[in-house]
């Protein structure tokens, strides 16, 4: 962590060489839409499509998986994107939004720990330990611009980041409402949580399993605005102004001052984090009502 320079403080050495970029496609760049020079091209995967404006030094990174569920490929995908942008210079800035109507993220993908092997779960987690600690820390200014619902997982992703915009329209919630599918927060996202309502908003939001339509995520201080739909982007860029506005070493070494704690406590438990997760989800009883809440939602759909 090259904390001295104030530069990057994201730790390098998180990231794993992981096998996994099956079906992916990884550093295509193309055109975007109107063309234009290097400023304007765009680049991304299947999952994560990323608009960079060099002008600006911001890019826009759109999640577009089905609901934006945190499947293994799109986390290992966000972690490169978001790597990708931060060795270059050029970016000080990321817009992190869905491209999926209606859904900004769906929280873990719950095929991905629903019947499958306990080495399965495992990489799956570490996945996604290393996503948070990689956005948590970044040291880029991260803005979410909320544009759908905002569940367990999405909000942990929303939470990561250092600015949340939230598009008003009451079925967009936004909360960890793990306990009501029978599972629990782990420690660093109630950590997470407490650091950004405070202790006794988390204890009653994480007990309850609150899922907080618009004006209450506002007034909880979950989400930072909450405006029009139509006004999302635009609001995460002026947002994004003035966090920019701020010298970079000074709100980078300031985040990383604020957060360093949380993240270094995770990284000294990563493992026993890891096998934490495997033996509870891998329980026979945790499995079944993960079928049962899997089989719920296929049906609601129909
Ligand atoms: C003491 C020991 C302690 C140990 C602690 C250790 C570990 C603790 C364990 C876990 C902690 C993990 C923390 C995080 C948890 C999570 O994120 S769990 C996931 C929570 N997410 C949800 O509950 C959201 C469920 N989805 C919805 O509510 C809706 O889908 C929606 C997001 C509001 C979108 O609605 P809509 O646009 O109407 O879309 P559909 O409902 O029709 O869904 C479309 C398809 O997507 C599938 N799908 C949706 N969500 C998920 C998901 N999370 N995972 C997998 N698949 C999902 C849905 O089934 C539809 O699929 P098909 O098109 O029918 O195939």
């Amino acid at each position: 962590m090259a904390l001295a320079s104030g530069v990057r403080f994201a730790p390098r050495a998180l990231l794993r060489p992981w096998a996994l970029l099956r079906g992916t496609t990884l550093g295509r760049t193309e055109p975007a839409a109107g063309g234009g020079g290097d400023g304007a091209r765009r680049f991304g995967s299947q999952r994560v499509l990323v608009e960079p404006d060099a002008a600006s030094g911001v890019a826009v990174m759109k999640l577009r998986n089905p609901s934006n569920a945190l499947s293994l490929e799109l986390l290992t995908e966000l972690v490169i994107s978001l790597e990708k942008l931060e060795n270059d210079k050029t970016f000080r800035g990321i817009i992190l939004t869905s491209d999926c109507p209606r859904v900004f993220c769906a929280g873990l993908d719950l095929t991905e720990i629903c019947g499958r092997n306990p080495a399965h779960c495992a990489e799956y987690w570490k996945a996604m330990q290393e996503l948070w600690l990689r956005m948590y820390l970044s040291s880029l200014v991260l803005v979410a611009a909320i544009n759908g619902a905002c569940p367990a997982g999405g909000c942990i992703i929303a939470l990561s980041c250092d600015c949340r915009v939230l598009a008003d329209n009451p079925k967009y919630r936004i909360g960890l409402n793990e306990t009501l599918l029978g599972i629990i927060a782990p420690f660093w996202l109630k950590d997470t949580y407490v650091n950004t309502i405070g202790h006794r908003a988390s204890e009653q939001a994480l007990q309850l399993g609150s899922l907080f339509p618009p004006a209450e995520a506002l007034q909880v201080g979950l989400v930072d605005q909450v405006v029009p739909e139509d006004q999302v982007q635009s609001t995460a860029l002026s947002e994004m102004a003035r966090w920019l506005a701020v010298p970079d070493h000074a709100r980078q070494l300031t985040k990383n001052m604020m957060r360093k704690a949380t993240a270094d406590r995770l990284l000294r438990q990563r493992d026993a984090d890891t096998q934490n997760f495997v033996s509870f989800v891998c329980r026979d009883s945790i499995q079944k009502s993960l079928q049962a809440y899997l089989e719920k939602l296929r049906q609601r759909k129909g």
